[in-house]
């Protein structure tokens, strides 16, 4: 699914209603019509709802949405926020359909001496503003918002909460942004949903289809996308009948360290369940015993050191190689990652403490092989890209660091963003807070390098790995909760996300 800004949201209600053809005011029907649904089917009782509306067609909606529950007798009273004395046209042709309906108590509202008093059953409707938001609110709107915020009351935001915007958000202050219960977005998610810092005002979100036009949707380009099975599925290679464990790739994994063998054994066996042909595994010595009886398809190659990761087996037998679970960053093993770098030509999975190695001793991205995919958290991707105060900057800084260093760059989090060399950025809507577990990431890295092995291209293997680990880690949630799941759960859940994604 692509996410557009604002501005292309617009221009794909223009040419809907331009190409379907359909009148400005009946698309906004269907779309009201569509919040109108929602609010039945979740709050089937009718009750007591108060609907704020600003001046343009977010309004609209709000203004067609309270006809809507006034003739399906629910309580509905609407306020009129007047900031201006004009209203959109098609928000003023629903303000007049409102004539005769004695059902529904209007308001006009110019100051917040006539805000109503919002109790906790109450259903809030934030019609204020919508996609048009173009500055941090201010005044009687500013008032409004703070006092529903204050309200225990069901806050319902049509497609974005109000104060919030679509896309970047840094330069506002946060002060005057509706917190909705839930957050009803019209065709698509906004950029800013998947933000972590704008959780507290989106609540729930969902996406309603309006029939916005699919030639427009297809031919409009954006950088961003939600990944959804359908997409990640036709990525997948087919496996033939005589194919033999070479056809899917020798991988490498140079991971664990004294105290941290755990790392290697779960990047391990992920990779195993994850299609890989062969693995070997490169690990202190003291770790020979541990890795041997816990993954025994895999084999190993000995440090010379016991505890920590000081060189490398020959390269020439790999197609694709991880290193960073769980390797920590000795002053020995950052110069047995300078001579790796320098001589690796193949693809690398870069992680955990390889990534702030690199982040510590900038000069060497240049020796990155072709194909290199980072794999950090917040904190590691600060260590090697920069600090910012805000997702929508960190985003910005993402997207151009995976360009600018022509490598993959996947930040892992709630909405996992894969950014590729040639700009574009993938988030990834599964997963669930169970996995925030020592280790998981350790699984991810054992995924990404499986598919790397078997010849995905980078930015494929890091989206099917991002994919397929947050839907092992829904599937195990189902089975385990999110309290008891661990990162070997992930792991023993790959088998039902590989059959399930390729259903
Ligand atoms: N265009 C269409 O065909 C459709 C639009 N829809 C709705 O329309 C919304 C977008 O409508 P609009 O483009 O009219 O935008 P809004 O309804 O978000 O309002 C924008 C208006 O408010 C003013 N404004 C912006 N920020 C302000 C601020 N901080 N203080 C005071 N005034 C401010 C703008 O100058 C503009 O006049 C969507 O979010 C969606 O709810 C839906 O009805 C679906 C169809
Ligand atoms: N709340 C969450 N929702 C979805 N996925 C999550 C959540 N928390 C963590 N994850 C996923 O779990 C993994 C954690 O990785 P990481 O922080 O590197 O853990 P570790 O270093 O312990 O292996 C990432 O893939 C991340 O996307
Ligand atoms: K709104």
């Amino acid at each position: 699914m692509k996410i557009f800004s604002a501005k292309q949201i617009a221009k794909i209600d223009a040419y809907t209603i331009e190409h379907e053809p359909i009148m400005s005011i009946d698309l906004m029907e269907r779309a009201a019509s569509k919040i109108f649904k929602w609010i039945v089917s979740h709050f089937p009782a009718p009750q007591n709802c108060k609907i704020f509306v600003g001046p343009g067609n977010n309004g609209g909606d709000g203004l067609a949405l309270a006809r809507m529950l006034a003739v399906k007798n629910y309580a509905v009273e609407v306020h009129v926020l007047r900031i201006t004395d004009k209203l959109s046209t098609d928000a003023a042709k629903n303000l007049e359909r409102l004539n005769g309906l004695n059902t529904l108590d209007l308001y006009e509202m110019s100051s917040i001496e006539s805000m109503p008093w919002l109790f906790k059953d109450d259903i809030v409707v934030d019609a204020i503003f919508g996609s048009g938001l173009s500055r941090p609110l201010e005044g009687l709107v500013l008032d409004v918002v703070k006092a529903m915020n204050a309200s225990e009351a069901n806050v319902i935001a049509i497609d974005i909460p109000s104060g919030l915007m679509t896309e970047d958000n840094s330069e506002n202050s946060g002060r005057g942004i509706v917190r909705a219960d839930y957050t009803l977005s019209f065709q698509f998610p906004k950029l800013a949903f998947l933000f972590p810092e704008n959780a507290q005002y989106i609540g729930e979100w969902e996406v309603l289809s309006i029939g916005l036009h699919p030639e427009i949707i297809s031919s409009e380009t954006t950088p961003y996308r939600m990944l959804s099975k359908e997409f990640v599925k036709s990525l997948l290679m087919p496996r033939k009948k005589f194919d033999h464990k070479g056809t899917y790739g020798h991988g490498l994994l140079i991971s664990g360290s004294y105290g941290k063998m755990g790392a290697a054994i779960l990047a391990s066996r992920a990779s195993l369940r994850s299609g890989i042909g062969l693995l070997t595994t490169h690990i202190p010595r003291l770790g020979y015993q541990i890795l041997q009886t816990a993954v025994p398809e895999a084999m190993v190659s000995i440090d010379r050191s016991d505890i920590i990761f000081t060189e490398y087996p020959d390269l020439s037998q790999f197609k694709a190689i991880a290193i960073g679970p769980g390797i920590d960053k000795k002053q020995n093993s950052f110069r047995a990652m300078i001579d790796l770098l320098k001589e690796v030509k193949v693809p690398m999975v870069i992680d955990a403490d390889a990534i702030n190695i690199i982040g510590e001793h900038p000069e060497l991205k240049k020796e990155l092989p072709l194909g290199s995919i980072f794999t950090p958290h917040v904190k590691e991707f600060e260590r090697l890209v920069g600090k910012s105060d805000d997702s929508y900057t960190r985003n910005c800084m993402q997207r151009e660091f995976a360009k600018n260093n022509e490598i993959s760059l996947v930040l892992k989090g709630a909405y996992t963003a894969i950014c590729c060399p040639e700009g574009s950025c993938y988030f990834n809507p599964k997963g669930n807070p169970g996995m925030a577990t020592a280790g998981s990431g350790d699984v991810l890295t054992g995924i990404i390098l499986s598919l790397l092995s078997q010849g995905y291209p980078s930015h494929v293997a890091a989206i099917i790995g991002v994919y397929l680990h947050g839907l092992a880690g829904d599937l195990a949630s189902v089975d385990f909760g999110v309290e008891a799941l661990t990162a070997s759960d992930i792991v023993d859940y790959l088998p039902k996300a590989w059959l399930y994604l390729k259903k």
